[in-house]
């Protein structure tokens, strides 16, 4: 850029706004600005904000003075072209401004805006020497000050582009952001000690500590030299690092290993301490493959000469696993990465270690709950191209916003699972559908594996548009475990339930129990009860927010809102009619679990959902005591149904089938048949075949029956026929509008005014408005509005037609107030 020109820049801010924000380039800047750099700029009202440069033009912005960039924050792009193409298609596709984008994309790190503060890093152990002045100049005001934003980092340095001193800073450790200290900053690293080089050897380390014996005013540095030959740090030739904490423990003076790293003596290095679960690091060969697992891979390979997409349709045991782990072997041979997306990080511990243990320091887990440091680490080093660490990537969906440079295979686990979609908060996309569009901009192949794939996904497949591969035995001649029926009606009748159990499945609890066998229950819903009723009058406690019941939480005894997380405390008696006859209406977990300590006594019996999983790390602690076999039955909601895999479980009880199969919602079926064939498929995945109870009124249900036979075909084709009467996807696709209003009746005003200006357009595609399942929360009213589109029509109209609609009903002033939340194929 030209020294003295003007520039202008177009710049994204993490805003739901359409459009770019146009600033005016100060000259001094001129040679910094590149396009995919982040630059700070005032908005709104004595604000800052962190965005990226989009372009650099000249052209003067009309009928507004604009202002100028504060800073600069990057020498070089931090996005690339493929990411920035990415985030358009996001964008356009599922309706969303560029800024909602690009706030998903970006690790919170990137992110850095006014409100942002640093402190010093609660790790950081000296060693000034490496920072630069202008680092020193921060570290010391970080002394005093405690905490800095980013203006007052300027003020301090005097200069406008701070941000390659913060991240120099912060990839240092010295400073972290304050964001990421309140995320329970979880030190994946630490210091250790080791003899340099040049003593690695018995005569050197004898030499030395001859010399250091001699000199008295060296003796606490002999004592570090011996505590650490103690420690086993050195052994004839070979050289051991030692946690630095360690040493210290055993008295080691911290200044005097400092003092011993300035000689040389020693040497301080930063590793990773490991994040494999103790013991597992046992065997990490792969595992060689079965005849069926072999040909599922020769299969795949086939497909993938003619299909860029795949599916891996492998029923539940059958060892996908296995399959994933070769593709993947031979991509790192061909030096390249490998992005793997699963349905979510947290619950899938399990799958994670068995990929550490196999590719080791190769593996990066990109998630947004875990620290943001290595999120970024992960983010620069794919930038970089580092190829000696995180080829592969393991990660929710936000992974696909990941800077891969030469991405050669995506592999989505679990493709079925409804958490690919994001809900909130924009951008609304499923990572399963975007991974096959970023798989384009790499020419890369894309696997989706599972048991019950998805309708879409299944229909793509049998259409052409997907290579399939089936995979229908269960590793080592494993039969499918064999399904039952509880039928509730019946045993209701005849009196043999056992409050929410069956005596159906309360026999097979103590058969399992008897043979030292484990359990698992499942049950959709969490906390006690979720409906408190009065006998007499029918009155239910509801949320004073939202339009829904109160479910009681037993531990806490408290009354809780699932949606606004509203709570009281349970009433004595029913507010209406005064009665003291308030009873529970159906169950949840944590009754099951109260439940089952009276029906099996001295049973050992933990829950495994949100509310017992709220601490970190508590989901893996149950399933490693699980595996360890100190608990018999698992009870939880939808966390028992992903992926488990365990010797020993030989009954999964389905504890109300009819309660999902009931949902109005068009995929209720779809989804009812992926759970139970989930739940189902964690028992007998070992030695023996296992068995499964479903308790149902309605044991004929054309879905159960589906489930009993093991026959995904059968309902996929039965179902097909559904979708395709009732106008729903895979033929047709849908856009959901929900309006949210604090008034009910300007609501309904508003409502029916943009559903007219839509039929204008869609005409009968048009569905609605009308009230959803929960029609308040958060005191907000709310309608939908459905369109369904054949599946052939230009979704890159439809979609212009529809915001151009929109746009039409905003420019009348009186719905302003209205807001309107687009959802573009929802889960
Ligand atoms: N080739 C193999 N050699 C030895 N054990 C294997 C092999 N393949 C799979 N297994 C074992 O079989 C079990 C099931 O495999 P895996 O968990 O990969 O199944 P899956 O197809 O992912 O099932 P699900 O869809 O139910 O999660 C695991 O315990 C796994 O270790
Ligand atoms: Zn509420």
């Amino acid at each position: 850029m030209e020294e003295r020109k003007t520039y202008f820049v177009d710049v994204i801010l993490p805003v739901p706004i359409n459009n770019a924000f146009t600033y005016r380039v100060p000259f001094e800047m001129n040679e910094h600005i590149k396009t995919g750099v982040r630059v700070v700029v005032p908005f709104g009202r004595s604000k800052l904000q962190t965005g990226i440069i989009i372009k650099i033009h000249e052209k003067v912005p009309e009928g507004y003075q604009s202002k100028y960039v504060e800073a600069v924050l990057d020498d070089a792009p931090i996005i690339t072209g493929k990411q920035f193409k990415l985030w358009n298609w996001i964008s356009e596709y599922y309706m969303a401004p560029l800024g909602d984008v690009m706030n998903a994309a970006l690790p919170s790190n990137f992110k850095l805006g006014s409100e942002t503060k640093v402190l010093l890093h609660p790790e950081y152990e000296g060693n000034l020497d490496r920072l630069t002045d202008k680092e020193y100049q921060v570290f010391e005001a970080l002394e005093i000050q405690n905490e800095l934003d980013l203006k007052e980092i300027s003020d301090i340095l005097g200069i406008k582009t701070i941000q390659p001193v913060i991240k120099s800073l912060i990839e240092k450790r010295v400073i972290i952001t304050q964001e990421d200290l309140k995320q329970k900053y979880a030190p994946k690293t630490q210091l250790f000690v080791e003899f340099a080089k040049a003593y690695q050897s018995d005569e050197q380390i004898e030499a030395l500590i001859k010399v250091y014996s001699e000199n008295a005013r060296k003796k606490k540095q002999l004592d570090v030299l011996l505590t650490l030959l103690k420690l086993g740090s050195y052994k004839q030739g070979e050289s051991t690092p030692i946690l630095r904490s360690e040493l210290v423990e055993h008295g080691a003076s911290a200044s005097s290993i400092n003092t011993l790293n300035k000689d040389e003596v020693l040497e301080i290095k930063r590793l990773e301490i490991s994040r494999l679960a103790e013991g597992s690091e046992a065997d990490s060969s792969f595992k060689s493959l079965s005849e069926a697992q072999q040909s599922a891979l020769d299969e795949i390979r086939t497909s993938f000469i003619e299909k860029d997409v795949t599916l891996l349709h492998g029923v539940t045991g059958s060892g996908k696993t296995e399959i994933y782990v070769e593709l993947i072997q031979e991509q790192l041979d061909q030096g390249k990465q490998v992005l793997f997306l699963l349905p979510e990080i947290a619950l899938t511990t399990q799958l994670i270690q068995r990929l550490q243990r196999y590719f080791g320091d190769k593996v990066g887990v990109y998630h947004s709950r875990f620290n943001q440091n290595e999120r970024v680490e992960i983010w620069n080093s794919l930038l970089h191209n580092d190829t000696t660490k995180f080829q592969i990537v393991l990660g929710a969906r936000s992974a696909v916003f990941l800077p891969f440079r030469n991405l050669g295979l995506i592999i989505v686990d679990e493709e079925h699972e409804s958490s690919f979609k994001q809900y909130d908060p924009s951008p609304r996309y499923n990572g399963r559908d975007t991974a096959i569009v970023l798989r384009a901009f790499h020419d890369a192949k894309v696997l989706l594996g599972s048991a019950t794939p998805a309708m879409e996904t299944f229909f793509n497949a049998e259409e052409g548009k997907y290579g399939l591969v089936s995979l229908d035995k269960r590793f080592g001649d494993l039969m499918m475990p064999e399904i039952f029926t509880a039928n509730l009606k019946k045993e209701k009748r005849d009196k043999t339930m056992q409050s929410d159990f069956s005596g159906f499945l309360v026999e097979h609890m103590k058969e399992a129990l008897e043979n030292k066998e484990q359990i698992i229950l499942f049950q959709n819903r969490r906390g006690y009860n979720p409906v408190w009723a009065c006998e007499v009058c029918g009155w239910n406690p509801h949320c004073k927010n939202c339009d829904v019941s109160l479910t009681y939480h037993k531990n806490s005894n408290i009354l809780k809102c699932h949606y606004c997380s509203y709570f009281t405390p349970p009433v004595g008696a029913c507010p209406k009619c005064q009665s003291n006859r308030l009873k529970m209406i159906g169950f949840g977990t944590e009754k099951i679990e109260d439940e089952l300590s009276i029906i099996l006594p001295g049973v050992r019996v933990q829950r495994l959902d949100l509310d017992t999983t709220r601490q970190k790390n508590s989901y893996e602690n149950i399933l490693r005591d699980f595996d360890d076999r100190k608990i018999d039955i698992l009870v939880g909601t939808q966390m028992v149904t992903k992926g488990l895999d365990f010797d020993n479980v030989s009954l999964v009880g389905i504890l109300d089938a009819d309660m999902m199969l009931n949902r109005p919602d068009f995929r209720a079926f779809e989804r009812s048949y992926q759970l139970m064939s989930q739940v189902s498929g964690r028992s007998g995945r070992k030695t023996k075949r296992g068995k499964v109870v479903i308790q149902t009124y309605d044991p004929d249900h054309w879905i159960i029956q589906h489930v009993i036979n093991h026959d995904f075909i059968g309902m996929y084709k039965n179902e097909l026929i559904e979708r395709k009467n009732y106008f729903y996807p895979p033929f047709y696709k849908m856009i959901n509008l929900t309006l949210k209003h604090r008034d009910p009746n300007k609501l309904e005003m508003m409502a029916a005014d943009l559903a007219d200006r839509l039929v204008a357009v869609f005409g009968s595609r048009v569905l609605g408005p009308e009230f959803p399942v929960v029609k308040r929360i958060q005191n907000s009213y709310l309608k939908v509005i459905r369109l369904k589109v054949e599946r052939e029509a230009s979704h890159k109209k439809v979609k212009k037609l529809l915001q151009q609609k929109i746009d039409d009903f905003y420019s009348v002033a009186y719905n302003k107030s209205v807001r309107i939340i687009i959802d573009v194929d929802p889960s």
